[in-house]
């Protein structure tokens, strides 16, 4: 069974999910020194090929960031860090929606280990250089909005 929201109309929820009417999909906007994590879908064969934020489903009894944690290592064989959630609400298809938390990597390489078949990192200017899916784009415009600045050339810690 899959974890489900409360109210998918309300953008100021963030943490009930108990209406058995909605699937909460958790996804990542992971930053790493300027630059936002895209992945391309593998699966299913209408998906595939188009670009996503990486996420899966809330399962019973997870917290949102405890799932993308979760998903994160799953898929991308990273540890990450979440942060912030990306204030919205987005419908995928009938029944699920998509919430989306910035995360930071703690340790790791991401490689594409399910779900994707490629990953890329994206600065700012190249952010409409995949196919994102029609229904990631305004979560990755939002996500675009918190990309942290690149650390300057030359620029020492
Ligand atoms: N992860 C993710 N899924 C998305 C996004 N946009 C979008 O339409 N989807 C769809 C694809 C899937 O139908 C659904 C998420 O399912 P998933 O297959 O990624 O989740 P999961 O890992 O929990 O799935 P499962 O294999 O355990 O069933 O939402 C997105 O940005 N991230």
């Amino acid at each position: 069974m899959t974890e489900r929201a409360t109210d998918p109309a309300d953008p100021t929820e963030h943490h009930r999910a108990t209406d058995p009417g909605v699937v909460v999909v958790v996804a990542g906007a992971v930053y790493d020194r300027g630059r936002l994590l895209a992945a391309r879908r593998s699966a299913p064969a209408e998906l595939a090929g188009r670009w996503e934020l990486p996420g899966g489903k809330l399962e019973p009894g997870e917290s949102p960031e405890e799932a993308l944690v979760r998903e994160l290592r799953e898929e991308l064989g990273v540890e990450a860090e979440p942060g912030e959630r990306i204030p919205g609400e987005w419908p995928l298809k009938p029944g699920y929606v998509l919430r989306v938390w910035t995360a930071r990597l703690l340790s790791g390489v991401p490689r594409p280990l399910e779900d994707h078949d490629e990953l890329r990192w994206l600065s700012r200017r190249e952010l409409d250089s995949v196919d994102w899916l029609d229904q990631d784009r305004p979560a990755v415009a939002e996500a675009a909005l918190r990309l942290p600045q690149a650390p300057a050339d030359g620029a020492h810690d």
